[in-house]
């Protein structure tokens, strides 16, 4: 069913719990500002680690079913978000998370060390037309995946980001797979971002609560990994601080991958709500719209 009133956002993400992580306060905040927001996800997210101890046995060398655990999560993620149109790319199970095992030269994971069907193996036109018919089918104005590296480097992430990335291009030629849906174009394009001057806050108020451990080695001050931006980088920063509860409790939801103990639960308070209640973007296509003060779009669909 095409669909074709009003703002829509789609997202491409590669596991169930990186949507909430990094866009979860925009994805509510665009719900209830009454725009259609469509999650693709395009894993089960087998190979995770399991933090709930009586759920260990769901393990991949186990019982190997941790990805009916995590459609469960992702789907209460989804109702704390309010977003109402979820699909697996392919449908669920289609592709498999290729587990973080990097290959020896520090790139992603060697296709021979992965399964038949993991997400890092895909045939990428395979892959990207299972996202073309959903992007002609919803007809997104605005499209969110990760950069060229997924964000810090995980297989199936840049996987995901080539395969949006592809996906966008072909779902605009007329002439391409007539049999997919009337040919769209989406208006822009943005890569989720981290940014540093967020990273830098989030790092002295942890070494100011005494703690050391978490993003060990790494000093405030000091030079940060390069999968964070710079702000000269970033393009659009959505302030989402009013949907940060909302946020928490999709992370919350994400129960095997995400320790309610943890240092981002530690400054998601009141004190961490800048931290994360705020979400960062770089426009990858598309014409940026008017910029505040600080020279970023505050909206994703601004000038459209
Ligand atoms: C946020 C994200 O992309 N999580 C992935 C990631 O999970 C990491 C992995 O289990 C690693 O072994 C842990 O040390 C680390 O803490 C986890 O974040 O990779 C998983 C396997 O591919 C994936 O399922 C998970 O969603
Ligand atoms: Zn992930």
């Amino acid at each position: 069913m095409t669909i074709t009133a009003g703002r829509r956002l789609l997202l491409v993400h590669a596991h169930p719990d990186d949507e909430s992580i990094g866009q979860g306060a925009s994805m509510a905040k665009y719900v209830a500002e009454g725009a259609h927001v469509t999650l693709v996800t395009c894993t089960g997210g087998e190979e995770g680690e399991i933090l709930v101890p009586e759920l260990a046995h769901l393990a991949s060398d186990q019982e190997d079913r941790l990805a009916e655990q995590r459609k469960v999560e992702l789907a209460n993620a989804m109702k704390a978000l309010g977003v109402t149109d979820h699909r697996y790319l392919g449908g669920f199970g289609r592709y498999r998370d290729s587990g973080m095992a990097w290959h020896p030269d520090g790139h992603a994971v060697a296709a021979d060390q992965v399964h038949d069907n993991a997400f890092w193996r895909a045939d990428l036109t395979e892959a990207a037309d299972h996202l073309v018919a959903v992007i002609r089918e919803v007809r997104p104005q605005v499209l969110v995946t990760y950069d060229q590296f997924g964000g810090y480097g995980h297989p199936d992430h840049i996987q995901a980001h080539r395969v949006a990335t592809y996906a966008a291009v072909l779902a605009g030629v007329p002439s391409y797979r007539e049999d997919l849906g009337a040919p769209w174009t989406i208006a822009k394009t943005y890569w989720g971002a981290m940014s540093a001057e967020r990273m830098r806050e989030g790092l002295r108020k942890l070494r100011d609560a005494g703690d050391t451990t978490t993003f060990e080695g790494m000093d405030p001050d000091g030079p940060l990994p390069p999968f964070i931006t710079p702000e000269r980088l970033i393009s659009a920063r959505v302030d989402a601080r009013d949907y940060l509860e909302a946020k928490l409790d999709a992370l919350r939801a994400h129960a095997t991958q995400i320790t309610t103990d943890g240092p981002f639960f530690a400054l998601s308070n009141n004190e961490g709500s800048l931290a994360f209640g705020v979400e960062f973007y770089r426009i990858a296509t598309g014409t940026p719209g008017p910029l505040d003060e600080d020279g970023f779009e505050t909206d994703l669909f601004a000038g459209l």
